[in-house]
């Protein structure tokens, strides 16, 4: 097995082509993408679409059937060689944070750094100690720290020999909702602040548009898009993307021009993602922003279910077609169930999908 030749220096980590599996069984298939120098990348996708196994495919711990990944245009793996885990200078935290119980903080973060000096480690421990808010927990021992506190103490310990690239397997899914939104954020910066490249798992889209600059969006095995939050939520390239991402319905239309379709909700105009002919039968994705009350629209829909989200309602509204679609409203309008209201569609990329 081959070693990297140097390391300390942070790299942008290619995959091309990439397919991993059990027993033969390819469960990641063909997936590609680029992750740049310093940005933070997301595998983003339901229970069992792969998401895992193409992590540890990155790690080392899995052979490629087919493809090919390097970092910093250094061949890692292929399905003829694969340069093992402990050479590869990745770091990794998991759900199961894993400390080791019978070592102090600063043990446990130091525990990576055999080959420097003394006082280059603990001057890197207390530097790192002090990035993730834990001065002065040097020596206590794990069990007297909280779930979260342990988690920074992970990243410490991942980040402390300056790996090339930290992978994260669904590193908050063990914390609870509220210390969560505090972390994530807290995480990112710490990851930004060292200029570290990442690549996190998650199935929440909440986390991943927290944490991440570029999101794969994955289902069975494939890599269905990547791209930036913004690109996945507002230009979905396929309808299980459009679906999965945020609320939405899809709304039975017909292409009626280069910029317009005809819908239940009347003749939208904005700019096409793709070029349909006239008449084409589309599914034209609407998001609940995307839909107003307008009590001067002359089509309505009756209000079928309603959440109260503080700043404003969402609504469920039936529309004279039978099809239902989300709307957000400003919580002054507080609409009783059954009522009907007036709605225009407010779009300026029309994302559409063949019927
Ligand atoms: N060691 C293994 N041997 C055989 N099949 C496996 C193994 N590990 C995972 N699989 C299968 O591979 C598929 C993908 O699993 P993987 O854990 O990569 O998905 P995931 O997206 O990370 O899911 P989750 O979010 O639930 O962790 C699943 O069908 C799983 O049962």
């Amino acid at each position: 097995m081959a070693s990297l030749s140097s390391h300390n220096t942070l790299k942008d980590i290619t995959l091309n082509d990439v397919s991993v599996g059990y027993d033969k069984c390819a469960v990641v298939q063909g997936a590609s993408f680029t992750l740049l120098e310093g940005q933070i990348g997301c595998l983003l996708g339901p229970s069992g679409c792969g998401k895992s196994t193409l992590l540890r495919a990155i790690a080392g711990f899995e052979p490629l059937m087919s493809g090919e990944i390097l970092l910093d245009d250094e061949l890692i793996s292929n399905h003829q060689q694969m340069i093992s885990p402990e050479h590869r200078h990745i770091g990794m935290v998991f759900q199961d944070i894993a400390l080791f119980p019978h070592l102090t903080i600063g043990q446990n973060i130091a525990f990576g750094l055999g080959e420097w000096s003394k006082g280059d480690a603990q001057r890197r421990v207390a530097y790192l100690l002090d990035l993730v808010g834990l001065s002065g927990f040097e020596q206590r021992y794990p069990h007297s720290l909280s779930g979260g506190q342990q988690q920074r103490v992970a990243l410490a310990r991942a980040i402390a020999p300056q790996p090339k690239l930290l992978l994260m397997d669904e590193p908050f899914s063990g914390l609870d909702a509220k210390l969560r939104e505090e972390l994530v954020p807290d995480i990112r910066e710490i990851l930004k602040h060292e200029k570290m490249s990442a690549i996190l798992v998650t199935h929440d889209q909440m986390e991943a548009f927290a944490m991440a600059d570029q999101i794969s969006v994955m289902d069975a095995g494939k890599i269905h898009q990547t791209g930036s939050s913004y690109q996945i939520y507002h230009r979905p390239e396929t309808r299980f993307v459009a679906s999965f991402i945020g609320h939405g319905d899809f709304l039975p239309a017909k292409v009626c021009g280069a910029d317009c379709v005809h819908s239940d909700l009347g003749t939208i105009r904005g700019k096409l993602n793709h070029g349909f002919a006239d008449n084409t039968e589309v599914e034209l994705l609407v998001r609940p922003d995307d839909i107003l009350h307008d009590n001067d629209s002359e089509f309505m829909g009756v209000i079928v279910s309603k959440w109260f989200r503080g700043s404003h309602f969402l609504y469920r509204v039936k529309l004279a077609s039978g099809k239902i679609v989300y709307c957000f409203v400003s919580s002054h309008h507080n609409h009783s169930m059954g009522e009907k209201i007036g709605l225009s569609v407010n779009l300026d990329h029309l994302v559409m999908f063949p019927k």
